[in-house]
Protein backbone atom coordinates (compact mmCIF):
# COMPACT_ATOMS: atom_id res chain seq x y z
CA UNK A 1 0.00 0.00 0.00
CA UNK A 2 1.12 3.14 -0.70
CA UNK A 3 1.00 6.10 1.71
CA UNK A 4 1.48 10.15 1.08
CA UNK A 5 5.27 10.26 2.04
CA UNK A 6 7.76 8.10 2.62
CA UNK A 7 9.45 8.73 6.02
CA UNK A 8 13.13 9.45 5.63
CA UNK A 9 14.72 8.31 8.78
CA UNK A 10 18.47 8.05 9.18
CA UNK A 11 19.39 4.49 11.06
CA UNK A 12 21.81 4.39 13.40
CA UNK A 13 22.93 1.53 12.83
CA UNK A 14 25.84 2.31 9.77
CA UNK A 15 29.49 2.21 9.90
CA UNK A 16 29.50 5.84 10.81
CA UNK A 17 27.23 5.21 14.04
CA UNK A 18 29.10 1.96 15.42
CA UNK A 19 31.95 4.72 15.55
CA UNK A 20 30.48 7.24 17.34
CA UNK A 21 28.97 4.34 20.03
CA UNK A 22 32.16 3.04 20.51
CA UNK A 23 33.21 7.07 21.47
CA UNK A 24 29.90 6.93 23.63
CA UNK A 25 31.06 3.48 25.06
CA UNK A 26 34.11 4.53 26.22
CA UNK A 27 32.97 8.18 27.68
CA UNK A 28 30.90 5.83 29.99
CA UNK A 29 32.79 3.26 30.97
CA UNK A 30 35.69 5.98 32.24
CA UNK A 31 33.26 7.43 34.33
CA UNK A 32 34.18 6.63 38.64
CA UNK A 33 31.71 3.68 38.74
CA UNK A 34 32.46 0.11 38.53
CA UNK A 35 32.09 -0.88 35.09
CA UNK A 36 28.24 -1.38 33.93
CA UNK A 37 27.50 -0.33 36.95
CA UNK A 38 24.61 2.26 35.69
CA UNK A 39 22.42 -0.40 33.88
CA UNK A 40 19.92 0.13 31.87
CA UNK A 41 20.40 4.17 32.28
CA UNK A 42 23.84 3.68 30.45
CA UNK A 43 21.85 2.11 27.69
CA UNK A 44 19.63 5.15 27.38
CA UNK A 45 22.72 7.53 27.42
CA UNK A 46 24.36 5.62 24.45
CA UNK A 47 20.64 5.76 22.78
CA UNK A 48 20.85 9.73 23.30
CA UNK A 49 24.23 10.44 21.86
CA UNK A 50 23.45 8.30 19.07
CA UNK A 51 20.28 9.82 18.34
CA UNK A 52 21.69 13.59 18.43
CA UNK A 53 24.97 12.49 16.77
CA UNK A 54 27.21 13.49 19.72
CA UNK A 55 28.53 12.67 22.85
CA UNK A 56 26.91 15.85 25.07
CA UNK A 57 23.13 15.14 24.08
CA UNK A 58 21.04 18.08 25.60
CA UNK A 59 17.66 17.76 25.73
CA UNK A 60 14.85 20.58 24.93
CA UNK A 61 11.21 21.33 25.77
CA UNK A 62 10.42 17.72 26.69
CA UNK A 63 6.52 17.24 25.75
CA UNK A 64 3.92 14.87 26.02
CA UNK A 65 1.31 14.67 23.04
CA UNK A 66 -1.91 12.84 23.90
CA UNK A 67 -3.53 11.55 20.54
CA UNK A 68 -7.46 11.09 21.02
CA UNK A 69 -9.70 9.79 19.01
CA UNK A 70 -13.21 7.47 18.75
CA UNK A 71 -13.88 4.02 17.58
CA UNK A 72 -16.58 2.27 16.00
CA UNK A 73 -15.88 -0.70 17.10
CA UNK A 74 -16.84 0.97 20.59
CA UNK A 75 -20.15 -0.14 19.89
CA UNK A 76 -19.79 -3.50 19.85
CA UNK A 77 -19.64 -3.47 24.21
CA UNK A 78 -15.49 -4.49 23.80
CA UNK A 79 -14.67 -1.41 26.35
CA UNK A 80 -16.06 -0.99 30.48
CA UNK A 81 -16.92 2.23 30.08
CA UNK A 82 -18.76 4.55 27.05
CA UNK A 83 -17.67 6.38 24.44
CA UNK A 84 -18.40 9.44 25.81
CA UNK A 85 -15.69 9.30 28.14
CA UNK A 86 -13.38 10.06 25.37
CA UNK A 87 -14.26 13.61 24.68
CA UNK A 88 -14.91 14.02 28.49
CA UNK A 89 -11.38 12.94 29.22
CA UNK A 90 -10.17 15.32 26.27
CA UNK A 91 -11.95 18.39 28.32
CA UNK A 92 -10.02 16.97 31.31
CA UNK A 93 -7.02 17.13 29.89
CA UNK A 94 -7.32 20.68 28.65
CA UNK A 95 -8.45 21.79 32.03
CA UNK A 96 -5.72 20.01 33.38
CA UNK A 97 -7.11 17.59 35.69
CA UNK A 98 -6.32 14.12 33.89
CA UNK A 99 -3.40 11.33 35.42
CA UNK A 100 -1.17 12.81 32.62
CA UNK A 101 -1.29 16.46 33.33
CA UNK A 102 -0.21 15.90 37.25
CA UNK A 103 2.21 13.56 36.62
CA UNK A 104 3.53 15.49 33.61
CA UNK A 105 3.41 18.36 35.99
CA UNK A 106 5.17 16.62 38.86
CA UNK A 107 8.17 16.24 36.17
CA UNK A 108 8.39 18.70 33.70
CA UNK A 109 6.75 18.18 30.58
CA UNK A 110 4.12 20.09 28.99
CA UNK A 111 1.17 19.01 27.73
CA UNK A 112 -0.85 18.72 24.21
CA UNK A 113 -4.02 17.40 23.30
CA UNK A 114 -4.23 16.65 19.89
CA UNK A 115 -8.04 15.42 18.37
CA UNK A 116 -7.25 13.27 15.99
CA UNK A 117 -10.77 11.64 15.55
CA UNK A 118 -12.77 12.72 18.50
CA UNK A 119 -16.94 12.35 18.39
CA UNK A 120 -16.91 15.66 19.33
CA UNK A 121 -17.02 18.96 18.19
CA UNK A 122 -14.19 20.95 20.43
CA UNK A 123 -14.27 24.70 21.05
CA UNK A 124 -10.75 26.36 20.14
CA UNK A 125 -8.45 26.19 23.95
CA UNK A 126 -4.99 26.21 24.83
CA UNK A 127 -2.98 23.13 24.42
CA UNK A 128 -5.89 21.75 22.02
CA UNK A 129 -4.84 20.37 18.55
CA UNK A 130 -7.54 20.60 15.73
CA UNK A 131 -6.43 17.78 13.46
CA UNK A 132 -9.75 15.77 13.49
CA UNK A 133 -9.76 13.41 10.57
CA UNK A 134 -13.12 12.60 11.11
CA UNK A 135 -15.91 12.02 14.25
CA UNK A 136 -14.78 8.34 15.09
CA UNK A 137 -13.72 5.41 13.09
CA UNK A 138 -15.97 2.98 11.07
CA UNK A 139 -16.55 -0.69 13.50
CA UNK A 140 -13.33 -2.96 12.16
CA UNK A 141 -15.05 -5.72 13.29
CA UNK A 142 -17.51 -5.15 10.10
CA UNK A 143 -15.47 -3.28 7.92
CA UNK A 144 -11.82 -1.27 7.64
CA UNK A 145 -11.94 1.34 10.38
CA UNK A 146 -11.04 3.98 7.96
CA UNK A 147 -10.28 4.93 4.10
CA UNK A 148 -6.79 5.00 2.76
CA UNK A 149 -7.31 8.78 2.32
CA UNK A 150 -8.09 8.92 6.13
CA UNK A 151 -5.19 6.53 7.01
CA UNK A 152 -3.10 9.23 5.06
CA UNK A 153 -4.27 12.13 6.17
CA UNK A 154 -3.35 10.94 10.05
CA UNK A 155 -0.01 9.53 9.44
CA UNK A 156 0.82 13.45 7.81
CA UNK A 157 -0.93 15.54 10.30
CA UNK A 158 1.10 13.09 12.98
CA UNK A 159 4.29 13.73 10.94
CA UNK A 160 3.27 17.88 10.37
CA UNK A 161 2.89 17.96 14.41
CA UNK A 162 6.64 17.06 15.39
CA UNK A 163 8.39 18.83 12.57
CA UNK A 164 6.41 21.52 13.95
CA UNK A 165 7.53 20.60 17.49
CA UNK A 166 11.12 20.15 16.20
CA UNK A 167 10.85 23.65 14.64
CA UNK A 168 10.39 24.67 18.06
CA UNK A 169 13.18 23.09 19.17
CA UNK A 170 11.59 20.28 21.32
CA UNK A 171 13.82 17.41 20.63
CA UNK A 172 11.81 14.67 23.33
CA UNK A 173 8.53 14.08 22.99
CA UNK A 174 6.12 11.53 25.33
CA UNK A 175 3.16 9.86 22.86
CA UNK A 176 -0.14 8.96 24.82
CA UNK A 177 -3.53 8.55 23.96
CA UNK A 178 -7.26 8.32 24.91
CA UNK A 179 -9.81 6.68 23.00
CA UNK A 180 -12.75 4.15 24.17
CA UNK A 181 -12.16 0.62 23.08
CA UNK A 182 -8.34 2.00 21.56
CA UNK A 183 -7.25 -1.75 23.23
CA UNK A 184 -9.02 -3.49 20.77
CA UNK A 185 -7.62 -1.96 18.31
CA UNK A 186 -3.84 -2.61 19.53
CA UNK A 187 -4.80 -5.77 20.18
CA UNK A 188 -6.02 -6.30 16.36
CA UNK A 189 -2.66 -4.70 15.18
CA UNK A 190 -0.64 -6.79 17.64
CA UNK A 191 -2.21 -10.00 16.48
CA UNK A 192 -1.98 -8.92 12.43
CA UNK A 193 1.42 -7.48 12.45
CA UNK A 194 3.23 -9.98 14.87
CA UNK A 195 1.14 -13.07 14.59
CA UNK A 196 0.56 -12.87 18.14
CA UNK A 197 -2.17 -15.10 19.08
CA UNK A 198 -5.80 -13.46 19.90
CA UNK A 199 -5.80 -15.02 22.71
CA UNK A 200 -2.69 -13.63 24.00
CA UNK A 201 -2.96 -10.09 22.79
CA UNK A 202 -6.67 -9.59 23.84
CA UNK A 203 -7.03 -7.97 27.83
CA UNK A 204 -9.65 -6.06 30.23
CA UNK A 205 -8.70 -2.51 29.25
CA UNK A 206 -10.32 -0.31 31.05
CA UNK A 207 -11.35 -3.58 33.39
CA UNK A 208 -14.03 -5.29 31.30
CA UNK A 209 -15.35 -8.36 33.24
CA UNK A 210 -15.17 -12.22 32.68
CA UNK A 211 -18.44 -11.89 30.44
CA UNK A 212 -17.20 -9.03 29.22
CA UNK A 213 -13.61 -10.03 27.75
CA UNK A 214 -15.43 -12.88 26.23
CA UNK A 215 -17.64 -10.46 24.22
CA UNK A 216 -14.31 -8.76 23.54
CA UNK A 217 -12.63 -11.53 22.28
CA UNK A 218 -15.96 -13.00 19.89
CA UNK A 219 -15.79 -9.12 18.65
CA UNK A 220 -12.08 -9.35 17.88
CA UNK A 221 -12.21 -12.90 16.36
CA UNK A 222 -14.97 -11.19 14.06
CA UNK A 223 -12.46 -8.24 13.04
CA UNK A 224 -9.43 -10.81 12.65
CA UNK A 225 -11.08 -12.73 10.19
CA UNK A 226 -12.44 -10.28 7.62
CA UNK A 227 -8.54 -10.00 6.44
CA UNK A 228 -5.65 -12.54 6.63
CA UNK A 229 -1.88 -11.80 7.67
CA UNK A 230 -1.10 -8.11 7.30
CA UNK A 231 2.71 -7.17 6.54
CA UNK A 232 1.89 -3.88 5.55
CA UNK A 233 1.98 -1.14 8.94
CA UNK A 234 -0.80 1.63 6.58
CA UNK A 235 -3.24 -1.40 5.22
CA UNK A 236 -3.00 -2.88 9.52
CA UNK A 237 -3.88 0.67 10.64
CA UNK A 238 -6.47 1.44 8.22
CA UNK A 239 -7.91 -2.10 8.69
CA UNK A 240 -8.08 -1.92 12.91
CA UNK A 241 -6.50 1.38 13.49
CA UNK A 242 -7.80 4.27 15.24
CA UNK A 243 -7.34 7.82 13.94
CA UNK A 244 -5.44 7.96 17.04
CA UNK A 245 -3.01 5.50 16.78
CA UNK A 246 -2.30 6.04 12.84
CA UNK A 247 -1.83 9.56 13.74
CA UNK A 248 0.67 9.09 16.63
CA UNK A 249 2.49 6.62 13.72
CA UNK A 250 2.93 9.46 11.93
CA UNK A 251 4.13 11.48 14.56
CA UNK A 252 6.58 8.45 15.59
CA UNK A 253 7.53 8.24 12.01
CA UNK A 254 8.12 12.54 11.99
CA UNK A 255 9.80 13.22 15.45
CA UNK A 256 12.92 10.22 13.83
CA UNK A 257 13.12 11.74 10.98
CA UNK A 258 13.95 14.98 12.85
CA UNK A 259 15.93 13.04 15.36
CA UNK A 260 13.96 13.77 18.08
CA UNK A 261 13.96 10.91 21.01
CA UNK A 262 10.61 8.72 21.34
CA UNK A 263 9.53 7.71 24.29
CA UNK A 264 7.13 4.73 23.99
CA UNK A 265 4.07 4.08 26.67
CA UNK A 266 2.44 1.45 26.95
CA UNK A 267 0.45 -1.30 25.13
CA UNK A 268 -1.64 1.42 22.64
CA UNK A 269 1.37 3.75 21.89
CA UNK A 270 3.66 0.51 21.67
CA UNK A 271 0.81 -0.57 18.67
CA UNK A 272 1.53 3.23 17.03
CA UNK A 273 5.12 2.33 17.27
CA UNK A 274 4.19 -1.76 16.26
CA UNK A 275 2.82 -0.28 12.84
CA UNK A 276 5.27 2.66 12.28
CA UNK A 277 8.38 0.40 11.87
CA UNK A 278 6.66 -1.52 9.44
CA UNK A 279 6.12 1.21 7.40
CA UNK A 280 10.19 2.44 8.75
CA UNK A 281 12.25 -0.18 10.77
CA UNK A 282 14.65 2.48 11.61
CA UNK A 283 12.07 4.46 13.83
CA UNK A 284 12.90 2.14 16.25
CA UNK A 285 16.54 3.27 16.64
CA UNK A 286 14.88 6.79 18.42
CA UNK A 287 12.93 4.68 21.05
CA UNK A 288 12.85 4.62 24.87
CA UNK A 289 10.59 2.32 25.93
CA UNK A 290 9.22 3.89 29.07
CA UNK A 291 7.11 0.66 31.04
CA UNK A 292 5.56 -2.97 30.76
CA UNK A 293 2.26 -2.04 31.25
CA UNK A 294 -0.05 -4.29 33.04
CA UNK A 295 -2.48 -4.54 30.07
CA UNK A 296 -2.57 -8.75 29.14
CA UNK A 297 -0.59 -8.24 25.66
CA UNK A 298 2.30 -5.32 26.43
CA UNK A 299 4.92 -8.07 26.88
CA UNK A 300 4.10 -9.70 23.84
CA UNK A 301 4.00 -6.43 22.34
CA UNK A 302 7.47 -5.16 23.38
CA UNK A 303 8.98 -8.52 22.26
CA UNK A 304 7.49 -7.56 19.02
CA UNK A 305 9.15 -4.53 18.58
CA UNK A 306 12.49 -5.91 20.94
CA UNK A 307 11.56 -2.67 23.35
CA UNK A 308 13.48 -3.06 27.15
CA UNK A 309 11.07 -1.25 29.09
CA UNK A 310 12.49 0.65 31.69
CA UNK A 311 9.96 0.31 34.56
CA UNK A 312 7.58 -1.73 35.33
CA UNK A 313 4.99 -0.81 37.80
CA UNK A 314 1.71 -2.13 37.05
CA UNK A 315 0.44 1.44 35.05
CA UNK A 316 -2.54 -0.27 32.61
CA UNK A 317 -3.61 3.63 32.21
CA UNK A 318 -2.63 5.07 28.71
CA UNK A 319 -2.81 9.36 28.28
CA UNK A 320 1.32 8.96 28.00
CA UNK A 321 1.33 8.45 32.02
CA UNK A 322 4.33 5.47 31.66
CA UNK A 323 6.01 7.73 29.25
CA UNK A 324 6.41 10.61 31.29
CA UNK A 325 7.32 8.88 34.62
CA UNK A 326 10.46 7.70 32.31
CA UNK A 327 11.23 11.36 31.44
CA UNK A 328 12.69 12.09 34.58
CA UNK A 329 15.45 8.81 33.76
CA UNK A 330 15.90 9.86 30.77
CA UNK A 331 16.93 13.23 31.94
CA UNK A 332 19.05 11.86 34.38
CA UNK A 333 20.82 9.31 31.51
CA UNK A 334 21.91 12.84 29.71
CA UNK A 335 22.91 14.23 32.66
CA UNK A 336 25.56 11.59 34.17
CA UNK A 337 26.72 11.34 30.70
CA UNK A 338 27.66 14.80 30.86
CA UNK A 339 28.50 15.65 34.44
CA UNK A 340 29.91 12.90 35.84
CA UNK A 341 33.74 12.67 36.84
CA UNK A 342 35.73 10.27 34.56
CA UNK A 343 38.84 7.86 36.79
CA UNK A 344 41.20 9.98 34.39
CA UNK A 345 39.69 14.14 35.48
CA UNK A 346 38.73 12.63 39.46
CA UNK A 347 42.04 11.18 39.81
CA UNK A 348 40.32 7.85 40.99
CA UNK A 349 41.79 4.79 40.63
CA UNK A 350 40.70 2.71 37.78
CA UNK A 351 40.34 -1.24 37.53
CA UNK A 352 42.93 -3.15 38.56
CA UNK A 353 44.15 -6.14 35.96
C1 LIG B 1 -11.81 7.62 32.76
C2 LIG B 1 -10.79 6.99 31.83
C3 LIG B 1 -9.57 7.62 31.61
C4 LIG B 1 -8.64 7.03 30.76
N1 LIG B 1 -7.42 7.42 30.39
C5 LIG B 1 -6.92 6.53 29.57
N2 LIG B 1 -7.79 5.52 29.38
C6 LIG B 1 -7.47 4.35 28.59
O1 LIG B 1 -8.59 3.47 28.44
C7 LIG B 1 -9.04 3.37 27.11
C8 LIG B 1 -8.77 2.00 26.53
O2 LIG B 1 -9.41 0.96 27.19
P1 LIG B 1 -10.66 0.20 26.54
O3 LIG B 1 -10.19 -0.41 25.27
O4 LIG B 1 -11.06 -0.81 27.57
O5 LIG B 1 -11.74 1.24 26.31
C9 LIG B 1 -8.28 4.42 26.35
O6 LIG B 1 -9.01 5.60 26.30
C10 LIG B 1 -7.02 4.55 27.14
O7 LIG B 1 -6.33 5.71 26.90
C11 LIG B 1 -8.89 5.82 30.11
C12 LIG B 1 -10.11 5.18 30.32
C13 LIG B 1 -11.07 5.76 31.17
C14 LIG B 1 -12.39 5.07 31.40
O1 LIG C 1 -1.09 0.29 28.47
C1 LIG C 1 -1.92 1.04 27.99
O2 LIG C 1 -1.61 1.92 27.16
C2 LIG C 1 -3.38 0.92 28.39
C3 LIG C 1 -3.85 -0.15 29.11
C4 LIG C 1 -5.18 -0.22 29.44
C5 LIG C 1 -6.05 0.78 29.07
N1 LIG C 1 -5.58 1.81 28.37
C6 LIG C 1 -4.28 1.90 28.02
Amino acid sequence: MTMAFIPEITSLHTAAQAELAARLRHKIDTKTKPLGALGQLETVALRLGLVQNTLSPALRDPRVYVFAGDHGIAHEGVSAYPQDVSWQMVMNFLAGGAAVNALARAVGMSVRVVDAGVNHDFANAPGLIHAKVAPGTANSAEQPAMTAAQCDAALAQGRALMHQAAEDGCNVVAFGEMGIANTSAASLLLHKLAGVPLDVAVGRGTGVDDAGLARKREVLARAAARTGALTDGVEALREYGGFEIAMMAGAMLGAAERRMVVLVDGFIASSALLAARHIAPAVLDYCVFAHRSAEAGHAAMLQAVGGEPLLALDLRLGEGTGAVLAWPLVKAAAAFLNEMASFESAGVAGKEG
